[in-house]
């Protein structure tokens, strides 16, 4: 079973804590034990968001501020990678071709971002597509897609499962300006729509939430079921 797991940056570095990093790691270790190939990305977090803030202050345009985002999400990715040990690409993957080499290699690969004008929720959704990946995880700062943003409205209601046309609408009105908030990018749920992937997205807080989604099926988040997607086998295919 081929999966790509989209780690978001509020996720694996809120701010710089190893262990966290370590936490993450041994989840990803855990699934290539169990027979997954892995196409890891990574987000800027809370370092990106202080550097483009600061950079926008100072007058930066918005693709200077997308340059600065993903040349955090790069160290992010070297972080990852230092805890991952032998059986990684030790180099991030700078383009899609690249990190779908390493994973025919039979290495996980780990990448940020790639152009400016989106967010690694895109380059995600674009890797699982290239490499034809059986399932493609979000794992982010909310369990799964909301009528509005769980961290600031007490009643926001949870979309348990959407058609990859519906998450396209529900993410549509969101912000694209650098470092923005939403748990899965415009360009992302278009990707989505197009490749007709399977998806979940989750809380990832707790990294064995997507441990759990990806061997055995279980989580609480959102799913994205495709047209004629049927019952979600995916776990059993490993
Ligand atoms: N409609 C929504 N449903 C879920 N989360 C939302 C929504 N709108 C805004 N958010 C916010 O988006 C956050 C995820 O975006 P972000 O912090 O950039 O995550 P990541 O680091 O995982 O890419 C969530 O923690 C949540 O606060
Ligand atoms: O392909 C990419 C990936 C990232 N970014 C920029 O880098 C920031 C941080 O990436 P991301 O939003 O994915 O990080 P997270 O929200 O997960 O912390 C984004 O807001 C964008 O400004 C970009 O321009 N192109």
């Amino acid at each position: 079973m081929r999966v790509v797991i989209s780690l978001g940056g509020s996720v694996l570095a809120p701010e710089l804590d190893p262990e966290r990093v370590a936490g993450h790691a041994s989840v990803i270790e855990r699934l290539a034990d169990e027979g997954c190939e892995l196409g890891t990305v990574v987000g800027g977090g809370g370092v990106a968001r202080d550097y483009i803030s600061a950079a926008r202050e100072i007058g930066a345009n918005e693709v200077q501020l997308d340059q600065i985002g993903i040349d955090v999400t790069r160290i992010n990715a070297r972080l990852l990678i230092a805890a991952l040990g032998q059986i990684v690409d030790p180099t991030p993957a700078r383009d899609y071709d690249e990190a779908g080499n390493a994973i025919r290699r039979g290495d996980i690969s780990v990448m940020g971002g790639v152009m400016p004008g989106q967010t690694t929720d895109a380059v995600a959704a674009a890797l699982a597509e290239y490499v034809d990946a059986d399932l493609l995880v979000y794992a982010t700062g909310a369990d799964g897609i909301f009528d509005a943003d769980p961290n600031e409205v007490d009643d926001a209601e949870q979309y348990g499962e959407l058609s990859p046309a519906e998450l396209v609408e529900v993410i549509a009105p969101m912000s694209r300006d650098a470092g923005a908030s939403a748990p899965v990018d415009i360009l992302a749920a278009k990707l989505i729509e197009r490749s007709g992937m399977r998806t979940i997205v989750l809380d990832g807080h707790d990294p064995t939430a997507v441990e759990d989604a990806v061997l055995r099926g279980e989580h609480t988040g959102t799913d994205i079921v495709p047209a004629g997607g049927g019952e979600p086998t995916y776990w059993a295919q490993r």
